[in-house]
């Protein structure tokens, strides 16, 4: 084996073993099925006899968890292999140690493979310390940091591959120039519907960031199509290859905008071999947490519809997640401990808490407790006593009755009518008086008075949870970051892009994410940008005045503008060109403003449908905030919900003179959804 030098050789070689390890999985697995069968099996005919301890029942049960959790790993080798099957290797490097003569062959794929287990890889996993060769240099000078330290030497040959099916596609020594070739063939092919993994074509740039472990809080702002996302998932893969004793993929999470996001990136990690991480938007996260507070919340995606009709009302919501707001907030907190406070002696069955002892316990001994959840570590110091006293425990039924009384020393203890009196103190509008159910909250008020409860109540800890992933970081207020902070105090990679903002101005967060997070912070730009054509791309840069942006060189179709004097007119142009093109393409989409527009333009071309092209109907989806997969065809919807996504043809229609900030951010965020090709439609204002 050491002899072979030819890739396509070694392919045999490999392939061979793995069909060898594959067996040997199987037969393992087998085994082990057998073995648990025949452990019920004894458990079954022998538990009468069991010693009345449990301890053979015990040791039983241990064994029984040892063999399914070596069958568990069994299986999780079968499937890398069998993915392993299809490309075993993409990538290799010839590395000559300081001090040896000859280098030694590293081939590269998507996870490790060796004859046995424990014996040297034939393979060795894209996240392995020598695999970062491949990556980060060319042809020369180089090394690799491992566990044992760094290695110093020289790379004397690169070479890339592509295997498909087992079968050897093309191989070539590669430098920069076909680095640069491979990587614009991956980009300019078709054929993937969701995000595509990256690691054949991982830049040095993108590397840096998936192996970068020892900063606390990264932050990536990142150009549109620099590959945050994608970089994102790999240095979630990465870290969990590298610290398996640590991280699993259940101590993951991941901020995203939305459902349909969610599934648009939900195979990367299993295709990288681990398993699916959680994912969840912040709405929703805090719509959850108010659930006991307020009937309904609006999302983000309410206010931007309102945005558009009343642009002022932005003002008002951008005041209310600022840090001059939070701060009242935090001052109006302060004020509370007296104010809210109702003091009186407590009695029950004999046992007297006096109305000096509380004050005591409350202000001294438990005033590290939150305002809210304080009078309740009064209450069970009290209870305490009382069980002492009469040496016994109360029952469910008489703590309640104590923690009531306790309670009702509280004006009240409802974030709601809490927030409404700040409102109304520091002169806004306070909240309209009603019932739990029939309370709505509006966007701008929902994270003030999720702040509120975080601040004055002990809120739940989400110790899960060690790694959170924040995508579209531009997205995210002041407010909105203290509460992320306050929440899962753990590592963060947090991304996104300051030209994507969804508002009429850009926000940038760097700005203020340091005083948030301290100095645990790493700041990293990616400027390169990969997924437009160079059509595409100046066309979107020029909408926002961007220069400084790097274009990986591919080009295609110059972008299609068109002025149009009425929908209709429009919308036939997008059909005429779906219909007529629809086999070059795996995705399309057709974005607007708003919701009302989306909404309507996609009854409309599901009619014509009906009538002229029929058998495309299952091609056409209208994608609402609802919706959880991303699809195939022809999709329609708003630039916001688009965002994060990417098309292989995109159509944007816009009404012309309705020159808002949002609607310039709005074409420029449907403008870099285009992997291909565009068309910018303009829609004329009735006369
Ligand atoms: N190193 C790479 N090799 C191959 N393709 C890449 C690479 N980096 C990025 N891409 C491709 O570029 C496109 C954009 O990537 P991605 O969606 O991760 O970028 P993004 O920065 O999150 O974009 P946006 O902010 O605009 O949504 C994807 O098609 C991705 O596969």
């Amino acid at each position: 084996m050491e002899k072979i030098k030819n890739g396509r050789e070694y392919l045999q070689y490999v392939l061979q073993c793995l069909n060898d390890r594959l067996a040997q999985a199987d037969a393992a697995i087998l085994e082990g099925e057998k073995e648990i069968e025949d452990m019920h099996e004894y458990y079954w005919e022998n538990y009468t006899e069991m010693d009345q301890y449990g301890y053979e029942d015990y040791d039983n049960q241990q064994a029984l968890f040892r063999q399914m959790n070596a069958n568990e790993e069994q299986f999780r080798l079968r499937r890398r292999f069998k993915k392993m099957q299809d490309s075993p290797f993409f990538g290799r490097v010839d590395f000559r140690y300081d001090g040896d003569e000859e280098a030694e062959t590293f081939y590269i794929g998507i996870g490790n493979l060796s004859e046995s287990a424990g014996s040297l890889p034939l393979v060795y996993d894209w996240r392995a310390p020598v695999s970062g060769l491949f990556y980060d240099y060319d042809k020369g000078p180089a090394s690799y940091e491992a566990p044992s330290g760094t290695f110093e030497g020289e790379v004397t040959s690169k070479w890339q591959y592509k295997i498909r099916k087992g079968k050897m596609l093309y191989e070539f020594e590669s430098d920069v120039k076909i680095d640069d070739e491979i990587l614009g063939a991956e980009l300019g092919s078709n054929g993937e519907v969701q995000l595509k993994n990256i690691v054949r074509t991982i830049q040095k740039e993108q590397n840096e960031i998936i192996r970068n472990t020892k900063d606390k809080i990264m932050v990536i702002q990142g150009a549109a199509g620099s590959g945050k996302t994608s970089v994102a998932l790999h240095r979630i893969a990465y870290l969990l290859y590298h610290d398996r004793e640590n991280l699993k993929s259940s101590n993951v999470l991941i901020l995203s905008p939305n459902g349909v996001f969610a599934d648009y990136i939900s195979h990367i990690l299993p295709e990288l071999g681990e398993e699916n991480i959680r994912e969840m938007s912040f709405d929703l996260f805090a719509y959850r947490e108010l659930k006991d507070i307020v009937g309904d919340c609006e999302d983000r995606y309410d206010q931007i519809e309102h945005t558009v009709l009343n642009p002022k009302i932005q003002d008002i919501c951008r005041e209310k997640q600022s840090p001059e707001f939070v701060s009242k907030l935090d001052g109006f907190v302060l004020r509370l401990e007296d104010e809210l406070m109702n003091f009186r002696d407590v009695e029950y069955r004999g046992c007297t808490l006096s109305e000096k002892e509380i004050i005591d316990l409350f202000y001294f001994k438990f005033l590290d407790v939150p305002l809210l959840s304080r009078m309740h570590s009064v209450a069970e110091y009290f209870v305490d006593q009382v069980e002492t006293l009469r040496d016994r425990d109360l029952s469910d039924e008489e703590r309640e009755e104590v923690m009531e009384r306790f309670m009702k020393m509280y004006e009240t203890r409802d974030c709601y009518v809490l927030y409404s009196r700040f409102l109304e103190e520091e002169g806004y509008r306070p909240l309209p008086r009603c019932q739990v159910e029939k309370r709505h909250l509006r966007y701008e008020d929902v994270y003030p008075v999720l702040y509120l409860k975080y601040t004055l109540y002990q809120c739940r800890n989400h110790h899960g949870i060690k790694h959170v992933v924040v995508d579209e970081m531009q997205d995210y207020s002041w407010i909105q970051y203290l509460l992320i902070r306050k929440m899962f105090p753990c590592r963060m990679t947090i991304l996104g892009d300051k030209a994507q903002t969804m508002e009429d101005e850009t926000q940038d967060v760097l700005k203020f994410l340091p005083k948030i997070f301290g100095k645990d912070i790493r700041k990293i730009v990616m400027n390169r940008s990969y997924r437009n054509t160079m059509e595409v791309a100046q066309y979107a840069n020029h909408l926002t005045g961007i220069e400084d942006m790097e274009l990986f060189e591919r080009h295609g179709a110059p972008v299609d503008e068109q002025t149009f004097s009425s929908t209709e007119e429009a919308l036939e142009t997008v059909l005429d060109k779906w219909l007529n093109r629809r086999e070059e393409f795996e995705t399309e989409a057709l974005i607007f403003l708003t919701e009302r527009e989306a909404e309507h333009a996609y009854l409309y071309i599901e009619k014509r449908l009906k009538e002229i092209a029929p058998e495309a109907e299952n091609q056409l989806c209208y994608m609402n905030r609802d919706s959880q997969n991303f699809r195939k065809g022809l999709t329609v919807t708003t630039f916001y919900l688009a965002k994060g996504l990417e098309f292989d043809q995109v159509f944007g229609i816009f009404e012309a003179d309705r020159e808002s900030g949002l609607q310039r951010q709005a074409e420029y965020i449907t403008a870099t959804r285009a992997l291909h090709e565009l068309h910018m439609y303009t829609m004329e204002k009735p006369k």
